[in-house]
């Protein structure tokens, strides 16, 4: 597939297929999606593959979260089992972490480069008919997920990527156009 195609017909896929997603092919787009423009060669990402039965780690967190979250007692339990089902319905989970450099300008250009990761893993997946959604929701950051996950202090969340085989895929959301957006100066 062209270039210009896989950017324009890749979405973000919040279904997927009841079907695994092979981690070795995972590991394999990863090692190429880190190929990025990196300033400093930082290289500041890590990674957490997670699926199966390793998926209810995350899932028993969510619902310990979601439940101390539920003010109205007779419903935490109804509310901890919706998140729990739910991420026990992603195939795969890659949670992506960056060091958080002290420095606030090299940290701004390390998430910039991890971005960029994320992106080109996305549209490897794509090119392999898997979907992805880059997911940014709020426990990502509660101690409760930190812990079991095993992250690091100083090390921050960039997002939950949910992966998997697309069991629909959105309608494409348009985009103003970059000749709108652009000023140009040719001449003095
Ligand atoms: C930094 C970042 C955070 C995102 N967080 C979420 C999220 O928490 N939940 C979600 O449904 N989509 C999230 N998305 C996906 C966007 O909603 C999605 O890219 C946008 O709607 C455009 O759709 P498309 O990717 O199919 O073109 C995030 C995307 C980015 C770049």
């Amino acid at each position: 597939m062209e270039l210009s195609q896989l950017l324009r017909e890749r979405r973000s896929v919040h279904t997927f297929e009841d079907r695994p997603v092979s981690p070795e092919l995972v590991m394999e787009l990863l090692e190429t999606a880190i190929w990025v423009p990196n300033h400093r060669m930082t290289q500041p990402w890590r990674f957490i593959l997670t699926y199966g039965e390793g998926r209810r780690k995350i899932a028993e967190a969510v619902r310990k979260i979601k439940e101390s979250k539920e003010p109205d007692p007779s419903k935490k339990k109804e509310v901890g089992q919706k998140f729990y089902d739910k991420i026990m319905s992603i195939p795969m989970i890659l949670t992506v972490l960056m060091k958080e450099d002290p420095s606030l300008i090299v940290r701004e250009e390390d998430y910039a480069s991890t971005s960029c990761v994320i992106h080109n893993f996305s549209l490897l997946a794509w090119e392999k008919g898997i979907g992805l959604v880059w997911e940014t929701y709020g426990w990502l950051h509660e101690s409760i997920f930190r812990e079991t996950m095993g992250i690091q202090p100083g090390e921050k969340v960039v997002g939950n990527l949910h992966i998997g085989y697309p069991a629909k895929i959105p309608p494409a959301q348009p985009r103003i156009p970059a000749a709108h957006l652009i000023t140009v100066f040719d001449q003095a």
